[in-house]
C-alpha cells in the first residue's frame, strides 16, 4: 500500500461513526420538496417542483422529487381525469422539525395534523392568526376543492407551490371568513384574494340568464397601475372559466366601463373615486356581491379614501371582506373594526419593514439635479455590466408622501424573495419623513446619506446609540 492508500485508509472511519448514521439519514425517503436538492445538470428533475428527481412516481413514472410533490402530482392526476387515486403509501417519519404532512381534501384518509403541529408548521412558515376556529393551512393549491380549470391555469403561470400567504388566506377566505391580513411586499398576496374569487364566481349558476350577470366581487385598490396589474393577473388565472372582469379607473373613458359591466362581469377592479363616480351615476346592481376586497389598504387610507371605501361597503349587503396590507397601523385596525365581525388576522413574514431582499440606496440629489444622476447611474449601473434582466431595480425619482408608500414602492424591488435594489431620491423638501426614512434605513442596516443623518429634521432618530451605550457600560464595569 502506497503512503498516499495509507492516508486514505487510516483516515477511514468505522461503521460506527457518524458517516454511517449520514449514509442512513441520505437514505430516508424526502417528505418535503424543500429537503431536496436542486438538480444538477443532466440529473432527472421533479416534474412538479424542478428539483433533483430522486424517485419515480410508481403510478405514473415521473421523475419527483419527495412524497410531497408525488402527492401533488397525483391530485394534479386526480382532477385532470376525474379518475379517484390511492392515497401514496405514508412513509413514516417521527414528526420533527421539517416532517409536515397536512390534511388534503383529495385524499381524506391522510389524518390531520393536530393543533400544536399546525401551529409548528405556522410557525415555520412565518405566519402568525389571531382569531377564531381558524381553518389549517394548505400545502398545495389543489388541495382546498377549487375548480380543476383553475389549478390548471396556477400551474401554467408557474404558481406550482402556494405561498405562506396563500397557504393560510386561500382556505380562510374559502371558508368565507373576513379577514385582515398583513404580509411583505411581493409575497404573493394578490393571487391570494383572487383564487378564492375565481373559485366562488365560477360556482354561479350557469342558468342564470346572461342580462342578469351583476358582480360578484368588488376589488379596491389605491392605484390604476395596481388595480391593471390585479386585473391582469385575474384574467390569467380566470382563463376558460366564467369569470369576466371590469376595470374601474381613471384615465379610460367610463362609457367603455359601463358597457362592459352591463353586459356581465364577475369581477370590479376599481379606484375608489372612479368607481364612486361610476355607482353615482349608474345603476349598477350590486346586490350579488358578496366579496368586498381593499387591497393596499394601508395605501387606501393614506391617501384619504376612508369614507369612499366606507360609502361602497354600505351599499353592499353583508359582504365577506378581505383587508390587505404590506403595513400595520392602528387607523387599518379601527377601520377593520368597523367591516369585519369574526375576523381573521393573518400576518407573514415582516410586514411593515421594507422587504428584506432589497437593498436600498438613499442618495442625496437636489430636486434639479435628478435627471443627470438617473443618467450618470444608468451609464455606471451598465458599464459594470450588470445584468439589468436579472437584477430588479426600482429607483424612486421623487419620494411618495409616506413611509408606507415608501415601503410599498421599494418592495417591487424584490418579487417572491429575488434580490433587488431600490435607489431612492431625497433632499429637504422629504423632510417630513426625514425621521421615519433614518429609522427604516438603520433599521435594514442601510447606509444613510451624511445630508440626512446631520439633518435636524432627522435630530429625533439616535442613529449611534448602541454603539455609545456599549462603550459607557463598558467605561463603568
Ligand atoms: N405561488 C406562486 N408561485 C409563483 N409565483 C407567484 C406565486 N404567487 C404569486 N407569484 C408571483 O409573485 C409576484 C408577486 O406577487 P404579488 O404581486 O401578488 O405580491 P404582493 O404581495 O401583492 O406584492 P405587493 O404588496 O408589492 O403588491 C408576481 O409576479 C406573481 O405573479
Amino acid at each position: 500500500m502506497g503512503q498516499g492508500e495509507k492516508d486514505s485508509a487510516d483516515n477511514l472511519v468505522s461503521p460506527s461513526d457518524d458517516r454511517n448514521e449520514l449514509q442512513v439519514e441520505d437514505l430516508r425517503v424526502k417528505e418535503r420538496c424543500f429537503e431536496q436538492r436542486e438538480a444538477l445538470p443532466g440529473e432527472p428533475r421533479c416534474v412538479i417542483c424542478g428539483r433533483y428527481g430522486e424517485y419515480i412516481c410508481d403510478q405514473t413514472d415521473d421523475d419527483i422529487c419527495s412524497v410531497e410533490c408525488k402527492t401533488a402530482l397525483l391530485a394534479r392526476i386526480a382532477a385532470e381525469t376525474k379518475i379517484p387515486v390511492k392515497a401514496p403509501a405514508r412513509v413514516k417519519v417521527p414528526f420533527g422539525d421539517e416532517s409536515f404532512c397536512v390534511r388534503d381534501n383529495n385524499f381524506p384518509d391522510i389524518p390531520s395534523l393536530h393543533a400544536s403541529q399546525i401551529a409548528s408548521l405556522r410557525n415555520k412558515l412565518d405566519i402568525c392568526v389571531k382569531g377564531e376556529a381558524i381553518p389549517d393551512p394548505i400545502m398545495c393549491f389543489s388541495s382546498c376543492g377549487l375548480p380543476e380549470k383553475l389549478v390548471h391555469n396556477l400551474d401554467a403561470a408557474g404558481y406550482t407551490m402556494p405561498t405562506p400567504v396563500q397557504m393560510q388566506v386561500i382556505p380562510a377566505s374559502i371558508s368565507n371568513r373576513s379577514l385582515l391580513v398583513s404580509a411583505d411586499t411581493g409575497s404573493g398576496k394578490t393571487a391570494s384574494f383572487l383564487v378564492p374569487i375565481i373559485a366562488h364566481c365560477s360556482r354561479r349558476e350557469l342558468q342564470q340568464s346572461e342580462s342578469k350577470r351583476g358582480p360578484l366581487a368588488i376589488v379596491l385598490a389605491p392605484t390604476r397601475e395596481l388595480c391593471l396589474q390585479v386585473e391582469d393577473q385575474a384574467k390569467v388565472l380566470g382563463k376558460g372559466l366564467p369569470f369576466k372582469t371590469a376595470l374601474v379607473v381613471g384615465g379610460d373613458p367610463l362609457a367603455q366601463q359601463i358597457y362592459r359591466i352591463e353586459n356581465g362581469v364577475e369581477l370590479i377592479v376599481g379606484t375608489p373615486g372612479r368607481l364612486i363616480d361610476l355607482l353615482m351615476k349608474h345603476n349598477v346592481d350590486l346586490t350579488d356581491v358578496s366579496v368586498f376586497v381593499l387591497d393596499e389598504v394601508d395605501c387606501l387610507l393614506e391617501r384619504g379614501f376612508r369614507d369612499q371605501a366606507m360609502q361602497i361597503f354600505r351599499a353592499l349587503s353583508c359582504p365577506q371582506v378581505m383587508m390587505f396590507s404590506a403595513t400595520i397601523h392602528p387607523e387599518i385596525e379601527k377601520l377593520s373594526n368597523s367591516l369585519l365581525n369574526n375576523m381573521i388576522h393573518i400576518s407573514c413574514g415582516n410586514p411593515g419593514k421594507p422587504n428584506k431582499s432589497v437593498r436600498q440606496v438613499v442618495i442625496w440629489v437636489e430636486s434639479k439635479q435628478k435627471k443627470q444622476k438617473i443618467f450618470e447611474i444608468i451609464k455606471r449601473v451598465l458599464g459594470r455590466g450588470m445584468d439589468l434582466v436579472k437584477v430588479h431595480q426600482v429607483i424612486l425619482f421623487d419620494m411618495p408622501n409616506s413611509i408606507d408608500e415608501y415601503i410599498h414602492q421599494v418592495g417591487r424591488a424584490s418579487r417572491m424573495g429575488k434580490e433587488g435594489v431600490a435607489i431612492v431620491f431625497v433632499n429637504e423638501e422629504d423632510r417630513k419623513l426625514f425621521g421615519e426614512l433614518a429609522q427604516v434605513l438603520k433599521t435594514a442596516g442601510a447606509p444613510i446619506p451624511r445630508e440626512l443623518s446631520n439633518s435636524k429634521f432627522t435630530s429625533s432618530v439616535s442613529l449611534g446609540t448602541d454603539r455609545k451605550r456599549k462603550l459607557s457600560s463598558r467605561a463603568h464595569s
